[in-house]
């Protein structure tokens, strides 16, 4: 469905932000997309969302260039970016102004996220707080029923309460054929929520897997000296660790001990899951 091939990019007179790229993002997943500050997270997905241009290499949404802007692909693609401003009108001018730019918005499904994140069609956006209008953009997001949804960091400025709330959203209200990419520093509050790994540094893609493939061939947790190779452990022994599964039992996989396990150990992790 999105097609990243070899794509560079740079800011002007900057250095590579991003390097060879190869993605292949398909319909029916979520991806985490997770980084190091300034790895070129945010930069990618406004790639994808076609509001950078690539130097070089391509962002296709089916067979289409992102960065051609044509109708047809912009109303499949919905980018929640980090930091935005939202016009001082009441949320339901705002919906009616914009759903019309999406043809498979869904008013009930927005007006039902709405109630959920206790917001008033009514409220003027303008009155609101950052993270209550983080949660009218998340709402409208979701609600555009777009091919590929896009979120960077969108639990950022969310309460706690709000951060579950927004999983139970995102878990039962996102249509199951969507592409969804959410980036972020927080990798708890995308736990059981994002069914692949994503993670850049140094401007490459150093890790890409679906998390069954990482659960099947990694075991994460306090591991004893009878388990076997250790890969990547934080702290002194009988600290958590990543193993080889091997005979092991299935564990949940820790995102963060994964994320900081391959910024260390790149290489003998990809080794360990592509055994
Ligand atoms: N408009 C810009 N002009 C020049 N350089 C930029 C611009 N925007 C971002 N950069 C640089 O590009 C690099 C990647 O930035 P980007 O915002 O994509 O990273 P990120 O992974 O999303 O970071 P964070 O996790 O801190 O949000 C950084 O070095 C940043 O300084």
């Amino acid at each position: 469905m999105l097609q990243v091939k070899n794509l560079d990019f740079n800011y002007p007179n900057r250095g590579f932000v991003l390097r060879s790229v190869d993605l292949e993002l398909k319909p029916g997943n979520i991806y985490g997309l997770f980084g190091k500050n300034g790895e070129g997270k945010s930069t990618l997905i406004k790639i994808m969302a076609g509001l950078l241009f690539p130097k070089s290499g391509i962002c296709n949404l089916n067979h289409t260039q992102t960065k051609k802007r044509s109708p047809k692909t912009l109303q499949e693609i919905f980018l929640v970016p980090e930091n935005f401003e939202l016009p001082a009108l009441p949320i339901s001018t705002f919906e009616k102004i914009n759903s019309s730019f999406y043809p498979n918005f869904s008013n009930e499904q927005f007006y039902g996220l709405l109630e959920e994140f206790q917001l008033h069609p009514s409220n003027k956006i303008s009155t609101l707080s950052f993270g209550q209008k983080k949660k009218v953009l998340i709402a409208f997001g979701i609600a555009t029923n777009t091919k590929i949804l896009l979120m960077d960091e969108p639990t950022n400025g969310l309460d706690i309460p709000s951060k579950s709330q927004f999983r139970k959203v995102m878990a039962s209200a996102v249509d199951k054929g969507q592409c969804i990419v959410v980036s972020t520093h927080q990798v708890r509050d995308l736990h059981s929520l994002i069914n692949h790994v994503i993670i850049l540094d140094n401007s490459k893609v150093i890790f890409d897997h679906p998390l069954e493939i990482i659960s099947k061939n990694l075991w994460f947790g306090r591991a004893t000296q009878d388990m076997g190779e250790v890969i990547y452990s934080e702290g002194p022994f009988g600290g958590r660790s990543i193993l080889t599964r091997k005979n092991l039992d299935e564990t949940e996989v820790d995102l963060e001990l994964l994320f900081n396990g391959v910024l260390q150990e790149t290489q003998n992790i990809n080794q360990a899951i592509k055994k």
